[in-house]
This record gives structure tokens, C-alpha cells and sequence, in this order.
């Protein structure tokens, strides 16, 4: 798998990816996702005075209502391709990639103020919902065939601090049947922040 830290998978013809359409505003969708990421940060840790909370509206508004007019069915969809870099959305942080592999992916993530939850630290939802996205990386690379979470554990062993480069390693530990067992853990600095164990099942034909 060709892969360049924060630029999007490429040239893994697993993902079975559709070229992407450059005249639909692709090459600036991962700046403005960028944008959008630093507006929640910041947004989140603003006050803002009530004039530019309403000038904010208007503009906010304007724009959803552009939108509406450019919906498209989820097989049209750019935003949260994984060969997009940074997958163009705002859900889960960016993942800068360090090393990966058909049974691992080890790399580097930081959350923003949007993720506080209270006292500096990342809030609990969050941190599952970056291990999905990691051992379901895992999981559905080298070559395998797509699976979906059965379930996810995660032990939360210390606080997760926000505005912090994180570290994380994600691993294939075995497969029995369509059961595929991946594990993953988060380290700010020696510190173990949290750990996850997923089980992901391999789709049947036709539960994709
Ligand atoms: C794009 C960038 C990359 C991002 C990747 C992100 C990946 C994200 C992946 C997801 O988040 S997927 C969304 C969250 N997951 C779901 O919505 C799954 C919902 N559940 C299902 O669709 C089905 O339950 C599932 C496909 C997981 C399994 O149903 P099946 O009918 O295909 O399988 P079955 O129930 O027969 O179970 C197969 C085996 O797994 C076992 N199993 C299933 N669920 C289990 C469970 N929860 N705990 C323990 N074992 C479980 C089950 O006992 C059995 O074991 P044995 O083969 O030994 O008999």
C-alpha cells in the first residue's frame, strides 16, 4: 500500500476507488477540510462577540443552502475517501502514517480543542471512534476482504491530552474463520493512554 503520511492511500487496488472527479472541487477539498478542522478548534475555544456569532450565522446558513443544491448518492461522495489526504473530513483527526503494512499501521495523531471533553483531556467518545477508524484500517488492508466491527473494547489507562502529537500502533494479532482480532494502542510520549482490542467479521458476499 503506497502511503504518504497525511496524503491518502493510494495504488491499492483493494479499495476498489473510482477516479476522483477534478472538476468537482476535489483539489481544494482537503484544505478546506483543514480550514473547517481549525474553525471547530477555535470556534470551540472562542468567545465570540454577538456580531460575529451573527455574521458567522449568516455566512453558515448561506452556504448550507448552497449545499443543498449539490447532494449527491453515497457512491458520488468525496469526503471521507481514504485516498483523499486526510480523508477531507472533520470526525476523526488526521492520521499522519509513520509505517504500515498488510498487519499493521503504526503513526502519529493530535486532537484539537473541538475533542476536549474536561481538564485537558480528550473526550472518552472520541478515542474509540479513532480506533474503529485505525484496527478497521487494519483489518480491511493488505488485500483482505472488507469486514465490518463486531465489537470494539477499549480500556482507557491514563487521560489523552488534547493539543498533543499522540502516537499509535495498530496490529493484526489472528484470524479464525471470517473472525479477524486486531489490537491498537495510544501513547503520549511512554505514557499508555488507552488500548483496544476489535473483532472484525469478513462480509459474505452481498453484506457489503
Ligand atoms: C476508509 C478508511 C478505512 C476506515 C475503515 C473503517 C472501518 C470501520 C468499520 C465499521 O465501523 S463498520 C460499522 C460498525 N459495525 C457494524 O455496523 C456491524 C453491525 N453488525 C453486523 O453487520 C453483523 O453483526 C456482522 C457483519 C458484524 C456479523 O454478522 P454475520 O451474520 O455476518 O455473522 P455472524 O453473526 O454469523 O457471526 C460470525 C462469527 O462472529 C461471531 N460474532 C459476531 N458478532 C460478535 C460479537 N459482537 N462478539 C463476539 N463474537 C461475534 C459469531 O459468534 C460468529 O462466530 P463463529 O463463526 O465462531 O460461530
Amino acid at each position: 500500500m503506497a502511503e504518504t503520511s497525511d496524503q491518502g492511500v493510494t495504488g491499492d487496488p483493494h479499495w476498489n476507488l473510482t477516479p476522483l472527479p477534478a472538476d468537482r472541487g476535489a483539489p481544494d477539498l482537503p484544505r478546506l477540510a483543514e480550514a473547517l478542522r481549525e474553525f471547530n478548534d477555535l470556534m470551540t475555544g472562542a468567545v465570540a462577540p454577538p456580531d460575529l456569532v451573527k455574521e458567522m450565522l449568516r455566512q453558515v446558513e448561506a452556504f448550507n443552502s448552497e449545499l443543498r443544491a449539490h447532494q449527491v448518492p453515497e457512491r458520488d461522495q468525496i469526503i471521507g475517501r481514504i485516498d483523499v489526504p486526510g480523508r477531507a473530513q472533520g470526525l476523526i483527526p488526521v492520521v499522519h502514517t509513520d509505517s504500515s503494512g498488510p498487519d499493521h499501521l503504526h503513526g502519529r495523531v493530535r486532537f484539537g480543542r473541538y475533542y476536549l471533553g474536561r481538564n485537558g483531556a480528550v473526550y472518552g467518545g472520541a478515542i474509540p471512534l479513532l480506533f474503529d477508524s485505525l484496527l478497521g484500517r487494519v483489518s480491511n488492508g493488505g488485500g483482505r476482504l472488507p469486514s465490518r466491527t463486531a465489537y470494539l473494547h477499549v480500556d482507557y489507562r491514563s487521560i489523552t491530552p488534547i493539543g498533543t502529537d499522540l502516537r499509535f500502533e495498530a496490529r493484526f494479532v489472528r484470524e479464525e474463520g471470517r473472525k479477524r482480532f486486531i489490537e491498537g494502542a495510544l501513547y503520549n510520549g511512554d505514557t499508555l493512554c488507552a488500548e483496544a482490542e476489535g473483532l472484525f467479521i469478513t462480509l459474505r458476499p452481498g453484506q457489503a
